[in-house]
């Protein structure tokens, strides 16, 4: 497994890229560590593709080199690399056994024939297709030729990463979930250096240790589940992680504090000063999980609960703030809190800036 360097990295798929939005990926330098499990997440036509693409050398990138441990492999190509890519759809061949397409990244590197039996064996456990490996593959449903897939990308030790585009698109509902947790665990104990695609959120959320939040060709954040969810970077990731997304209100400043619709609202200590000059947009961003509602005796900013909907486990009401400033706030499962005049609270610590989407503090 490798440590691998994005300096400088830019693509654009036109010959003669004009301005910002002809580049697929923005300039953007990244280091994906040796053995991290990764999920590069971000909407549809972020640059996700592009990116894995570029790593494993199906795209040369346009501007910046791509090294891996240091070596600079920017203009070799794919079979040169050494990564193993899993793709949407099963790319295995039909006519031979699950066992020899298990076998096959191996055979075709000389491994010795023990060492391949090893590995095979140990693959297949993992992802439950010892009963069938000696089934030829065409017999197989979507869901196992996928595993099969995803075994070939696994069963070499040598690969500087793996990386994985979408890998359960064809998957059953019911076991996508399953498989996630095995590929966590695979990555567990075989300490790969994994990259996941996906442009679902809890999909990246429950696999990766670490996951890079793409967005209009940039790398938006790059952090923990718990780091996007609490401290997001960008206000993108902020409305794209979390179910519902966090709320944003436009404001300005005033002091050390910043208005909304005529109401203050105070911030952490610190954070006003923080405002970079020239700014265009100013806003306060806090999830639906952090506001609440005000009780007897407590302050608090004037709303009106407009709905309440019961998920379940919890309930999510929508509220009004001033003339047009729709919120929504999560409410505990026993809330007996309904339509009408309510009072939010803002804790401070909660309470994210930004400026110009970017956050302040
Ligand atoms: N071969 C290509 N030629 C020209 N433009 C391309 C090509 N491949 C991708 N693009 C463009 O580059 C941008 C990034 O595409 P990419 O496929 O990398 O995004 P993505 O995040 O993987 O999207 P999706 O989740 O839909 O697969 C998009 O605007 C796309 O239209």
């Amino acid at each position: 497994m490798a440590q691998i360097n994005l300096e400088a990295l830019a693509h654009s798929y036109m010959a003669r890229p004009r301005d910002a939005k002809d580049y697929a990926l923005r300039q953007m330098n990244h280091v994906w560590e040796d053995g991290g499990a990764y999920a590069l997440l971000g909407p549809s036509g972020c640059g996700k593709t592009t990116l894995l693409n570029i790593i494993s050398g199906l795209v040369h990138p346009s501007e910046g080199r791509v090294s891996f441990d240091g070596e600079d492999v920017t203009d070799l190509p794919p079979e040169h690399r050494n990564i193993a890519q899993v793709f949407q759809f099963p790319v295995i061949y039909d006519t031979m056994t699950v066992r020899a397409n298990l076998a096959f990244p191996l055979r075709n590197r000389g491994v010795p024939r023990d060492r391949i039996d090893a590995r095979v064996t140990e693959i297949a456990r993992m992802l439950d297709l010892d009963d069938v490996l000696d089934e030829k593959a065409i017999g197989l449903g979507a869901d196992a030729k996928q595993k099969i897939s995803m075994g070939r990308g696994l069963v070499r030790d040598d690969v500087a990463a793996v990386l994985f585009d979408e890998p359960l698109t064809v998957i059953d509902p019911h076991l996508k979930w399953q498989l996630r947790r095995k590929l966590k665990e695979i990555h567990e104990q075989l300490k790969l250096t994994l990259v996941y695609v996906t442009h679902d959120q809890t999909e990246a959320l429950t696999f990766a240790d670490k996951v890079v939040v793409l967005y209009e060709g940039r790398v938006v954040q790059l952090g923990t589940p718990q780091e996007l969810f609490e401290r997001p970077e960008h206000t993108f990731v902020g409305y794209f992680i979390g179910s519902p997304g966090m709320n944003f209100l436009d404001c300005r400043l005033d002091g050390h504090r910043v208005v909304v619709d005529g109401e203050a609202i105070e911030l952490t200590p610190g954070v006003a000063d923080a405002v970079p000059d020239g700014h265009q947009r100013l806003q306060i961003g806090i999830r639906p999980e952090f506001l609440r509602l005000a009780e007897d005796g407590e302050a608090g900013v004037p709303a009106v609960i407009e709905s309440v909907a019961d998920l379940g486990s919890y309930r999510i009401a929508s509220v009004l703030m001033g003339a047009e400033r729709r919120l929504q706030v999560k409410l505990g499962e026993d809330s007996a809190a309904g339509p009408g005049d309510v009072r939010l609270l803002f804790p401070p610590e909660w309470t994210k800036l930004y400026a110009d989407d970017l956050l302040v503090g």
